[in-house]
């Protein structure tokens, strides 16, 4: 097993959608035991504390395309600043959400040293859409976009030196729920989608055999994974804003996270939209936490 140093980086940011908890999910990854799960396993951990999200009064305003564009920005800013320094110093960013839209900082940050970067987004929806294009109004249904330099300008600007990510490296897994303008442009840029119709049809390993063959034959220099809890089920992972029936049972998850293990590829990972507010029991970061285990090494025996 890869010996890493691993540097957690929490983002207790809510403002890419509508419901509040999802900030304090954190706290409850870091409280169903993240830390000491993973120096158990050998590697050596540093927790690098949170972003500072500034706190400001969340009102809803209809001529805003974008609801909390400001917040959003700053946040991510900040982020992506400090996943940069944590890559050149050559350590594993372990990016705790928050909301899906820090995903957009994690990414910018990654891409000052990844010039050929993979992403595997595991998640219930595309996360592609633009402020055309968004029913919602909320970020965290736009990061994908974002990352590949669409949407607002002051996201795909931001921290950014114009290395985006190639639509030929980034593989959705799991997706069940995708609005009409993502479907369009997932056409258009011709991305690779697992959906759940994929791994009902052919099974998680055949899904995942042809995630890591596809990203060998991309020549990837590295390979982010963006795990959105609502991707599992809602039955496993209840304590998410925008649960979709229908998902991926607890196992095929291990099962995903275990072949990106055996395969040693991934070089960074966030776990994100945990929200124990409408959570059981802390049970969906309890889930994440499991997960990372899987990610980071963890075997049944
Ligand atoms: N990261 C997430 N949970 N995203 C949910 C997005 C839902 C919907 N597609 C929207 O754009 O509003
Ligand atoms: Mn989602
Ligand atoms: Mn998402």
């Amino acid at each position: 097993m890869r010996e890493l140093n691993i540097s957690i980086v929490g983002v207790p940011l809510d403002y890419g959608q509508s419901r509040r908890g999802v900030d304090m999910g954190p706290s409850a990854i870091r409280y169903a035991g993240a830390v000491e799960r993973l120096k158990a396993l050998g590697h050596e951990v540093c927790d690098e504390g949170d972003i500072q999200v500034s706190a400001v009064e969340k009102k809803p305003n209809p001529a805003e395309r974008l609801k909390n564009l400001d917040e959003v920005v700053e946040a991510n800013e900040a982020l992506a600043q400090k996943v940069a320094d944590i890559v050149k110093a050559g350590r594993f960013p372990l990016v705790l959400g928050g909301d899906h839209s820090i995903a957009i900082g994690t990414l910018a940050g990654l891409t000052q040293t990844y010039r050929n970067l993979g992403v595997i987004w595991f998640d219930a929806h595309a996360d592609m859409n633009t402020a055309e294009t968004s029913p919602s109004g909320n970020i965290h249904g736009m990061p994908l976009a974002v990352s590949m330099g669409y949407g607002h300008e002051r996201l795909t600007t931001l921290f950014h030196n114009g290395n985006f990510i190639q639509p030929e490296n980034l593989i959705i897994i799991g997706a069940r729920s995708v609005d009409p303008g993502e479907r369009e442009l997932i056409q258009k840029l011709g991305i690779t989608v697992f959906t759940m119709h994929e791994i009902d049809k052919y099974g998680m390993t055949a899904v995942m055999e042809k995630t890591l063959d596809h990203l060998k034959e991309r020549a990837v220099d590295g390979v982010h994974l963006s795990l959105d809890l609502d991707g599992l089920d809602p039955l496993y992972t209840p304590g998410v804003g925008t649960p979709v029936d229908g998902g991926m049972t607890y196992r095929e998850s291990h099962l995903a996270l275990e072949m990106l293990q055996e395969a040693e590829c991934i070089t960074s990972a966030e776990f994100v939209e945990v929200n124990p507010i409408l959570d059981e029991k802390n049970k969906t970061a309890d889930v994440a936490v499991t997960l990372m285990g899987s990610l980071l090494g963890e075997t049944l025996i």
